[in-house]
């Protein structure tokens, strides 16, 4: 038995206005239909797709975001005869694949919309009395081991017994776009996912330290974009890189020694801002995670931001590090990230831990910052030729 069709349910989008609502179906619509190919039909909130190959589509609806669950299903017409033959035929593939047999404890579940001469009810018990028949399962309503599901709609009536977890979120490119600091480190990639996940577009924006730092850290962020790309069918998923060397020389050689992290950072934010502004995206976003390093105790966090033009967004802020790690493994950017690179030799023996506006200000008066940034902006290197 071949399976017709899946069915995918989202779930926030539910409670938009009608109008918001219908935008953002197309706009999953056609993320979906970037990912695989596939017909689509937006229905009483359920998206019911038809794709030319299943296990593709299965494979790629894990990484579509907006999408709450979905189950693999097969169709038949509204009526108890089709019904029956149909339950039977899907009763067959499940005792095949060793999901349910003659001892297992299982429930109906039957969902209904539309005028039938049955009830839900009534449906449920004439497709449990089939499933008893031809197995003599015992029905538990209330703690089953096995759940099949029967959504009648209409004059058509869908049967599946999995749902599985989709990403959650809204459809991405529906929400705008975001420059995001992407190092080669664990958490700046789940804070741009979880931006992603909000429906955010994305442009990457990498600092390459060398040659404070090694060739692997620009390897590891190139794979890390790719990881990450793989979550953006059918919305530009850019990045950019900036040569930062010689922005780190000046402030090791011009500003005292334990200002270098909060020059750095600094320095960061105020060329994404730029970027910003050039590609008309709406802020900036960073895997800052309050206290996690000594680079980023509160002080630190605010003073760095200091005349930043546009609005930075830390989706980690408050989250700890096993939460983080969590993600990322999720994700698969964990592993990635994890490959030594040797690290920064930028950073200096004792850093700022506790940064002073007026003394961060200052810092940026003597290495004169805006030239240096200016000059780095116009370094900036495009990774990809997608506009
Ligand atoms: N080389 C870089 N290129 C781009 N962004 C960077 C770079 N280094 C740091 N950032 C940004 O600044 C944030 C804080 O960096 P910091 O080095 O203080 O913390 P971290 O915990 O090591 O972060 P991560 O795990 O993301 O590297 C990062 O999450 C990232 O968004």
């Amino acid at each position: 038995m071949e399976y017709s069709l899946i069915i995918a349910r989202y779930g926030e989008l539910g409670l938009k206005s009608p109008k918001v609502r219908g935008r953002f179906e197309r706009k999953l619509s056609s993320n979906i239909k970037a990912a695989f190919n596939c017909e689509i039909d937006i229905n009483q909130a359920r998206i019911f797709i038809f794709p030319e190959n299943f296990d593709e589509a299965l494979s790629k609806l894990h990484k579509i975001f907006g999408i709450v669950s979905f189950s693999p299903a097969i169709s038949t017409y509204s009526n108890f005869d089709d019904i029956e033959k149909t339950v039977s035929k899907y009763l067959d593939k499940l005792i095949d694949e060793g999901l349910i047999s003659s001892d297992t404890p299982f429930a109906i579940r039957c969902r209904r919309v539309g005028k039938h001469d049955f009830s839900s009810q009534e449906l449920a018990a004439f497709a449990g009395s089939v499933v008893v028949k031809k197995l003599g399962c015992p029905v538990d309503l209330t703690n089953p081991r096995f759940e099949i599901f029967i959504e009648v709609r209409d004059n058509e009536t869908y049967i599946f017994h999995e749902k599985i977890k989709g990403p959650g979120g809204l459809p991405l490119g529906t929400q705008g776009k975001l420059i995001s600091l992407v190092s080669s480190g664990i958490d700046s990639p789940v804070a741009t996912y979880l931006m992603m996940k909000r429906g955010c577009e994305i442009i990457a924006l990498h600092f390459d330290n060398d040659p404070y730092t090694k060739p692997k850290s620009e390897e590891k962020f190139e794979s890390i974009v790719e990881q990450l790309k793989s979550y953006s069918s059918g919305v530009p998923f850019r990045s950019r890189v900036v040569k930062y060397g010689n922005y780190l020389n000046k402030c090791k050689e011009d500003a005292p020694e334990k200002m270098t992290c909060i020059l750095c950072k600094s320095g960061m934010y105020k060329i994404a801002g730029m970027l910003a502004k050039d590609m008309n995206a709406l802020g900036v976003v960073d895997g800052s995670s309050v206290g996690q390093v000594a680079s980023q105790t509160l002080p630190n966090i605010l003073a760095t931001r200091d005349d930043v033009e546009v609005p930075i967004l830390s989706p980690l802020i408050g989250l700890d590090k096993v939460e983080i790690e969590k993600i990322a493994k999720k994700i698969g950017t964990y592993d990635i990230s994890k490959e030594y690179d040797g690290g920064c030799s930028a950073v200096p023996r004792y850093p700022e831990t506790k940064a002073d506006i007026e003394r961060v200000r200052n810092a940026k008066e003597d290495i004169n910052q805006e030239e240096l940034i200016n000059k780095a902006f116009g370094s900036i290197i495009f990774k990809d030729s997608v506009e």
